[in-house]
């Protein structure tokens, strides 16, 4: 891929998944800068991958070729404020937004350009395991979003939207959705302890099976999900009292409800922010 100077601003969670996929794939470190307005998370960035620190987001403008808008969405508009009360010039550079709930149009007014892609990844990405959205205008061009697409994709896999709103049900999707599996994980350890497992064993039983089970399915490219679940599902079996008591639940009902919260609370950003 194309090696431009790359700043990410805003040094938190996703930030650092990034990086740190994109060093394993082999992007240059001397090619990265992070800034950050507190110094620890900027200084272990700069411990562990050897990139480029500042408290300064002024300088990530100066230097980079593209730049990672990283902060909460909360922050987005007096961060882009700040930087451009200080004279800082964004038209010269690539901006690649990561966050939730701020559309291209809020952030071309937020920014004064349009030179702008909007990208949704997971933090799975800190393990080369990422899934991203990514969204543009028709106005960016072949170059950019190959810059885009190719860097996400050295933290895993991407997919581009073609309407704007594709980008909240990746979110809901993905962007999210780690959160889920960590939940359900947390659930399944926390019955496995109650039943007498200590805790690492319990992490042990839980995590090995959601490994093995996600590798089932991108191994089985054509075996349909519910085909998998009946594979493990013995006619008048142990997993089929299971699955029975999820479904009684209404579990599918609970999911569908859980991401449309998600893609609602996006939309609700989008008004907001
Ligand atoms: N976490 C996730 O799984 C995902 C997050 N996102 C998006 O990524 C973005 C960042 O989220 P996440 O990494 O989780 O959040 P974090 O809170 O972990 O990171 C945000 C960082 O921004 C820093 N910050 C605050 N104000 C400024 C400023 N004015 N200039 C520069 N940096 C600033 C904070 O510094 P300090 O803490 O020192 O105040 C913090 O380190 C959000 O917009 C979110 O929507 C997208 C996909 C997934
Ligand atoms: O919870 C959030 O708002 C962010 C966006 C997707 C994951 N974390």
């Amino acid at each position: 891929m194309e090696e431009k100077k790359l700043a990410f601003i805003g040094a938190g969670n996703m930030s650092r998944s990034l990086i740190s996929g994109l060093i394993q794939a082999g992007y240059p470190a001397h090619l990265i800068m992070a800034t950050n307005p507190s110094i620890s998370k900027l200084e272990k960035l700069a411990a562990d991958f050897g990139i480029h620190i500042s408290q300064d987001n002024g300088q990530a403008l100066e230097w980079a070729q593209a730049v990672v808008l990283a902060v909460k969405p909360q922050m987005m508009a007096s961060m882009l404020a700040d930087l451009q009360a200080q004279g800082a010039k964004l038209d010269n550079t690539l901006l690649i937004s990561i966050a939730a709930g701020i559309n291209v149009a809020r952030l071309q007014e937020m920014t004064g350009q349009t030179r702008i892609i909007r990208t949704m990844p997971n933090t799975p990405s800190l393990l080369g395991l990422g899934m991203t959205g990514l969204y543009a205008r028709p106005n960016i061009s072949q170059g950019d979003r190959d810059y885009a697409e190719h860097m996400m994709q050295a933290v895993g896999k991407t997919l581009w939207v073609d309407e704007e709103d594709g980008i909240n049900h990746i979110i809901a999707a993905a962007g999210s959705a780690p959160a889920y599996f960590f939940l359900f994980m947390e659930a399944m350890a926390a019955h496995a302890i109650q039943s007498g497992f200590s805790e690492q064993d319990a992490r042990l039983l839980v995590q090995q099976t959601a490994l093995g089970a996600a590798n089932m399915v991108v191994a089985n490219p054509d075996t349909g999900l519910g085909e998998l679940r009946a594979q493990v599902t013995s006619k008048g079996g142990t997993t089929a009292q299971a699955i029975a008591h999820f479904q009684e639940q209404g579990l599918e009902h609970l999911v569908a409800n859980a991401m449309t919260a998600a893609v609602t609370r996006a939309r609700e950003l989008e008004t907001q922010l």
